[in-house]
């Protein structure tokens, strides 16, 4: 497979489609240095510095279970769609009106879909649109790809490995009338293999709601991942993906990127990554138990009176054996597997946040703050809270929690990411909280302290830790289309 060609064609489709070509990376093999073909730097870049913009070649839904649980959204704007009906145009999908259904960019795929002729499972409710055709929809659009300028992407991009006919192109057989043509039915499998091998979660926010979608952006599908990648992405309004450096990357060096949660510990990762990119992820972090000296995999020692942490002595090992650092006690893989399950449990039972009571949780069942879960709780309390209802034990607890996230990231090596960018705007806007109660000699109704009991702070102490939090999050989520920007003060 020629490079050359593999550049020009991505370069070609990338000024066609009106992006800037900012030119300052390759694909390449053999100067990749994880895997196969990777992007390579070809100028250094400083944290913060756009690297590309990528255009989707395509974007579509996520599918739903065959029993139609789970709400479809309209597969042309992707808002999500709450009484779906079919399309009008008669393809099935569940539009979202005449208007949509209309669009020049659904016309082809409508009449393809109608000319196979859809069937529709009625349950006597009235429904007039297909889950196993809706689940067609990438594969669908696979074919234009094949029609058009840029077929050669369908050759070159990586597919999942996998033997099994595609549950996709499965459904659609199912639910149409017609005999699927034998080529198209080839390309929409590879499409979907494609899909799986390089696909990106795609958000948009459509009347103040996130909707998760898949897309296949041609640079960024052949970025390999790391989990310290030296990038991050966010999404215009128009789904361009914008790839901008995290971390200061040197000419030569490898272009990568995160395909899992930055957070989860290695084990978890790995799982993610074996099972939905098929391989064992090397790096730095996977290989340091102690990641970094977070500890995010591991468990306070179970022996009485011991403040060891149990962790991994191969974390690269489903099967490893765990060791207490202290006391050198040994624990199975099995018997850890038991323990992550016990506190995935008492996580989910904590509903109500109550900061007395998710410390008292911790303690008594002896789980330490950065286990697998517990960090998943503490981010979920920083996103859903709204500062105004927050009484001032929870506001503080809550800036308690930004600061120590912050502290996270920065231990982690995940230089100016998003969740760096998400964190320091939830911490700006606690501060700004702070402040506002703290002028007008807030008294809290359920603790009886006043805020200048508890703090001693100064005007300008906040409006300088307000000025260097915006500084943060504005450099890093400015282009980012799906963050409300009402919630940015
Ligand atoms: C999105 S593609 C990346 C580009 C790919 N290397 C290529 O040649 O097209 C994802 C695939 O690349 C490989 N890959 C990516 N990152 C890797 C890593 N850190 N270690 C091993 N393989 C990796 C895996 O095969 C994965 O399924």
């Amino acid at each position: 497979m020629d490079m050359d060609d593999i550049n020009d064609c991505v370069k070609k489709y990338l000024s066609q489609s009106g992006v800037k070509d900012y030119g300052g990376w390759t694909i390449c093999t053999g100067s990749a240095t994880v895997a196969g073909r990777g992007v390579v730097a070809t100028r250094n870049y400083n944290a913060g510095d756009v690297i590309f913009v990528d255009v989707p070649l395509i974007v579509s839904p996520r599918t739903i279970s065959p029993d139609g649980t789970g709400s479809p959204v309209c597969p042309v704007c992707y808002a999500a769609v709450t009484t779906p009906i079919g399309c009008p145009g008669g393809c099935r999908w569940p539009v979202c009106g005449r208007q949509c259904a209309n669009r020049p960019e659904h016309r082809d795929e409508c009449r393809y879909v109608r000319q196979l002729r859809p069937k529709v499972t009625n349950k006597g409710d009235g429904q007039t649109w297909s889950v196993g055709i809706y689940n067609a929809i990438t594969a669908v659009r696979g074919l234009s790809i094949r029609r058009g300028e840029f077929k050669y992407f369908l050759d070159v991009l990586q597919k999942k490995l996998t033997e099994r006919p595609t549950f996709e192109v499965e459904e659609l057989k199912r639910n149409i009338s017609m005999q699927l043509d034998k080529n198209d039915e080839q390309i929409m499998t590879t499409t979907c293999k494609i899909m799986d091998a390089n696909c990106f979660e795609t958000i948009v926010n459509r009347y103040n709601k996130s909707i998760s979608l898949k897309g296949l952006y041609p640079v960024a599908s052949f970025m390999n991942h790391c989990c310290v990648p030296n990038t991050m992405h966010n999404f215009d309004v128009k789904l361009q993906m914008i790839v901008k450096a995290s971390l200061p990357i040197y000419k030569g060096q490898e272009i990568t990127t995160n395909y899992t949660n930055s957070i989860w510990p290695t084990s978890l990762r790995q799982h993610h990554l074996l099972t939905s990119k098929q391989f064992i992820c090397t790096c730095s972090r996977c290989c340091d138990s102690e990641e970094f000296g977070t500890e995010l995999a591991a468990l306070n020692c179970i022996v009485k009176n011991c403040d060891g942490r149990i962790l991994p002595i191969n974390p690269l090992s489903k099967m490893s054996i765990w060791q207490c650092k202290i006391c050198t006690k040994l624990v199975t893989s099995t018997e850890m597997i038991c323990f992550y399950k016990d506190i995935e449990t008492i996580m989910k039972s904590i509903s109500v946040f109550c900061p007395k009571s998710f410390e008292a949780i911790l303690k008594s069942f002896n789980i330490h703050k950065n286990s697998p879960y517990v960090v998943d709780l503490r981010l979920k309390f920083i996103w859903k809270s709204k500062n105004n209802s927050l009484n001032l034990e929870q506001l503080l607890y809550k800036e308690k929690l930004c600061v120590e996230m912050l502290d996270l990231v920065q231990k982690l090596r995940l230089g100016q990411c998003r969740l760096l960018g998400l964190i320091s705007l939830e911490h700006q806007k606690v501060i700004s909280e702070k402040a506002y109660r703290f002028r007008r000699k807030w008294n809290t109704k359920t603790l009886n302290v006043r805020l200048d009991d508890v703090i001693t702070p100064a005007e300008p102490v906040f409006e300088e830790q307000i000025r260097k939090l915006k500084e943060i999050y504005s450099s890093i989520l400015d282009e980012d289309a799906n963050l409300n920007t009402n919630t940015i003060q």
